[in-house]
């Protein structure tokens, strides 16, 4: 069952990849999701699109939310900027442990500052981090938690003109309160990118990017 996933995948993990090297185990990950057991981890083929935005926008400061094994937190700190800070934050203690070793292991330890617990109470602590603001926020939790995540961010003050929302999942499992809200606000201007579920070239899912304009 999809239960021990986070763990079956980290004994693959041990047995099978190249330490200090992130593509290796980005690769490593995509290659048992697709030929052992299929995990939520955002995948390859949207991964490209993820990669893409975060070039384009080249963020100095990133936040994740959803960790599940890292797998997305190495694509992002893989094409960031040197002086950036990258905070991931995962709800999960299981799933955030075996993060914190994949993470370790691919040796990006000093590129990801990863924090337990549930974002509604991770937010509101970010200013006191010395976060003024985020460039860019990759959302992969809890597709429920999606429009009120990016509302706390703006209220928080965590938002400034050009920051960039990154989302997952906006077909399948889908989050349509926050498609509704972010495409119908004037604040966010929104491209969706058509694309399919990872690792199930036949469902089709999507990612959508909403720039803040303020
Ligand atoms: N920081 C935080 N705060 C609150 N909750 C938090 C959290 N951090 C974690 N969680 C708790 C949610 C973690 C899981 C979220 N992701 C998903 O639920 C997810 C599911 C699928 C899926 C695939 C095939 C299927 F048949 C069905 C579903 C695909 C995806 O790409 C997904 O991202
Ligand atoms: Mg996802």
């Amino acid at each position: 069952t999809a239960e021990g996933f986070h763990l079956r995948l980290l004994e693959h993990v041990r047995k099978t990849v190249k330490p200090g090297d992130a593509s290796n185990m980005i690769a490593t990950i995509d290659n048992y999701c697709y030929t052992v057991e299929s995990g939520m981890n955002v995948g390859d083929v949207k991964g490209k699109i993820l990669d893409d935005i975060v070039l384009e926008t080249n963020p100095t400061t990133v936040l994740e939310l959803g960790t599940f094994c890292g797998y997305s937190a190495l694509r992002i700190a893989r094409n960031l900027p040197e002086n950036s800070r990258f905070f991931t934050v995962e709800f999960n203690p299981e799933h955030a442990a075996v993060a914190k070793e994949i993470i370790h292991t691919a040796g990006m330890d000093d590129k990801i500052q990863m924090l337990i617990g549930p974002s509604q109470e991770m937010i509101p602590q970010f200013k006191g981090m010395g976060v003024s603001h985020f460039d860019l926020v990759f959302v992969d939790h809890e597709k429920d938690l999606y429009k009120p995540d990016v509302i706390l961010l703006e209220k928080e003050g965590l938002l400034k003109k050009g920051s960039v929302i990154v989302a997952d999942n906006v077909v399948y499992p889908g989050s349509p309160d926050y498609i509704d809200y972010v495409r119908n606000n004037p604040k966010f201007k929104s491209t969706n990118y058509m694309s399919e579920l990872e690792y199930h070239k036949d469902v089709v899912d999507a990612i959508e990017k909403s720039i803040y304009i303020g």
